[in-house]
Formats: C-alpha cells, sequence, structure tokens
C-alpha cells in the first residue's frame, strides 16, 4: 500500500525536524508492506531528499509546467527541475488547480512532461460536489482519464488518486460501498495492467479502519493529517492492524 503525504502550501525548515519520527517509523519492522512518499512544497524538496537519504521514503513534487524545456515562465518549474533536485514522483491534476484553470488538456501535457523527465506521476481525478448530485461521477472521470492521458501508451508510471473534491478538506468520505464502485469503475477504464489506485479526501487516523476494508484500494493520498508525523505514522499502522 502506498501512503502519500501531500502538504500543500504548508511547511518551512523547521518542519524537516517532524519527519525524524517517521524516518525511525519507516526503518522499523512496523512499516509492514507500507510505501511512504512525500509532497512537500518545492521549496522543501531538496531538503527532505537530503533529510532521507539512506531510507526507502519517496519525494515529489505537487504540481510542474508543461514544457520539458526550460523558458522564460516567471514562478514555474518543470519536471526535470523536480528530477534534479531529488524528486521520484509528481502530483499532477489536483482539484485545488483545477479550479484555478488547469483544463484536462493542460494535465496531458504536463504528464507527458513528467514521464519524460523520468518522474512517476500521480495523475488526480475526481468530481465536484453538483457534478456528484447531477449523478455525473462517472461520466467526469471518464472525460479526466481520457483527456489526461490521451496518447500515453505506456502507463506503467501512472498512479491514479481519486479525490472527490468535495471530500476535500471537509471531513467527509464516499460512502464505503460507493467508493469500491467508484475505484473499480476507474480501473475498469485500463485495459492490461491495471493502474494503482489511491483515494484521497479527509482520510485520518479515525475513519482509516473503515477505509482500508475497501478492498481495491491501493493506497491513499494524505493532506492535512500527513502534516503530523504522529497522525500519518497512525494511519498506516492502523492499516496494517
Ligand atoms: O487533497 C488532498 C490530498 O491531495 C486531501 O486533502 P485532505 O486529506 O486534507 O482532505
Amino acid at each position: 500500500m502506498y501512503f502519500v503525504a501531500n502538504w500543500k502550501m504548508y511547511g518551512n525548515l523547521s518542519s524537516l525536524n517532524t519527519l525524524d519520527k517517521v524516518i525511525r517509523f519507516s526503518k522499523s519492522k512496523e512499516i509492514k508492506g507500507g510505501r511512504l512518499i512525500y509532497c512537500p512544497p518545492n521549496t522543501l524538496i531538496s531538503s527532505f531528499a537530503k533529510k532521507f537519504n539512506n531510507c526507502q521514503i519517496g519525494i515529489g513534487g505537487q504540481n510542474c509546467h508543461e514544457s520539458k524545456d526550460y523558458g522564460a515562465h516567471t514562478g514555474h518549474v518543470n519536471s526535470r527541475m523536480l528530477k534534479n533536485i531529488g524528486a521520484h514522483f509528481v502530483i499532477i491534476g489536483h482539484s485545488e488547480n483545477r479550479k484555478q484553470g488547469e483544463s484536462d488538456k493542460l494535465i496531458n501535457l504536463k504528464i507527458k512532461s513528467a514521464l519524460e523527465a523520468k518522474l512517476k506521476v500521480i495523475f488526480c481525478i475526481g468530481e465536484t460536489l453538483s457534478e456528484k448530485r447531477k449523478k455525473k461521477t462517472r461520466s467526469i472521470l471518464s472525460k479526466q482519464i481520457k483527456i489526461g492521458l490521451k496518447n500515453i501508451k505506456n502507463k506503467s508510471n501512472i498512479f491514479i488518486a481519486y479525490e472527490p473534491v468535495w471530500a476535500i478538506g471537509s471531513g467527509i468520505i464516499p460512502k464505503s460501498y460507493d467508493l469500491f464502485k467508484t475505484i473499480e469503475f476507474i480501473k475498469s477504464k485500463f485495459r492490461d495492467k491495471l493502474p494503482k489506485v489511491l483515494y484521497g479526501g479527509s482520510v485520518n487516523p479515525e475513519n482509516i479502519t473503515n477505509l482500508k476494508k475497501i478492498n481495491n484500494i491501493d493506497g491513499f493520498l494524505i493532506g492535512g493529517a500527513s502534516q503530523s508525523a504522529k497522525k500519518f505514522i497512525d494511519i498506516v499502522k492502523k492499516t496494517y492492524s
């Protein structure tokens, strides 16, 4: 199982101290089969990479520019730059960026450039509350997958993160059966090799006991709770207990 910490726009150099606990945990037997990945803001990626030297914790960025080339794009960072400072993963298509106008087409270009830079991609998809109410979840997910992954033949380095927008930061999670069916639907979109599908949206040490029972989920993309080393570790421990 994968446990991805998305720190969003939180954290500074002093946050590095909180990682000691997680590093110790990652080297202990308690980690079982858990794979930990941290996606801090870009300002902290190299420091995290240094800190995680000698342990099995992966590092990723939270977004990247679509161009694989360097260029005059003020305020942006491309996938090569992320790779260069020690990232192995990048989150692409997060709803917080889609909300800012990131289209499926742009997401497709970003994914292609990230794969070219040899990063693994955590590709976020999910419906909004109004789309859910209009029973459009499946058509939205199909469209996001179809355009987002257009002309990408080798999908072996792509993880899908299903994050219903209404579940992010709200404390509300989907009903277990609905979530199982949605993940099954997402996997049905892939013919040969099934992608790993993660769930994200208000995952915490309390609701993980129910979420872990949904047996087609391959891991979790965790926002708020991942900023606390204790909560993050608790989520992993409870998944395996
Ligand atoms: O957006 C998320 C992870 O990418 C989920 O955030 P929360 O866990 O804070 O709901």
